[in-house]
């Protein structure tokens, strides 16, 4: 994909493109379009990357809360979004057993009476025995430092679904 076919998308297009690169945070793309022309895919990344850390505490909790557990709710009942059905179901948790799948409600529910939002872990970078591992062990972090831990994990999942983007047509997408 041409970064000048990128560069000279409206602003409804372009939030319709990349509207989903951070889980249902529209606002995201939509706040970072007034930096066109971008030089390429990866200045855009970094514009993203600035807008999510330059929020405050409060909002990058926000945007951590507008994930889906992993092999939550959503995924039982097919809400999901289809890049977050595509994430968990590459990442095994469309498949648990039901052992397994109380194992991460229970460290889910502990997680988020833990930290007050939702384990935000890439998940097409993570294989089912490392997310729960990951999740057990991030349990022991305090408030600031998993905050700022699972902002990076977001980070990961953006890049990732905006490679996705750039590899396929977008033309399909609009
Ligand atoms: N909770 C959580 O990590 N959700 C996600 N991770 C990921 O890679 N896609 C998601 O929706």
């Amino acid at each position: 994909m041409d970064i000048n076919v990128v560069n000279a998308l409206t602003y409804e297009d372009f939030v319709k493109l990349f509207g989903n690169v951070v889980e249902k945070c529209p606002l995201i793309p939509a706040a970072i379009w007034s930096h066109r022309p971008f030089k390429d895919l990866a200045d855009i990344e970094a514009h993203i990357k600035e807008f999510i850390h330059s929020l405050p505490d409060s909002g990058k909790e926000g945007v951590l809360r507008c994930h889906p557990d992993l092999a939550g709710l959503d995924l039982q009942s097919g809400t999901l979004t289809r890049e977050s059905q595509e994430e968990q179901s590459q990442a095994g948790m469309t498949t648990l057993d039901s052992a397994e799948s109380l194992q991460m409600y229970r460290l889910n529910t502990e997680y988020k009476e833990r930290f007050g939002f939702p384990f935000v872990i890439c998940a097409r970078l993570n294989s089912k025995a490392d997310i729960v591992r990951q999740l057990s062990e991030r349990l022991k972090n305090d408030r600031a430092a998993e905050r700022e831990r699972a902002v990076e994990e977001v980070t990961k999942i953006c890049s990732l679904r905006l490679r996705n983007i750039v590899l396929s047509d977008i033309q399909t997408k609009l």
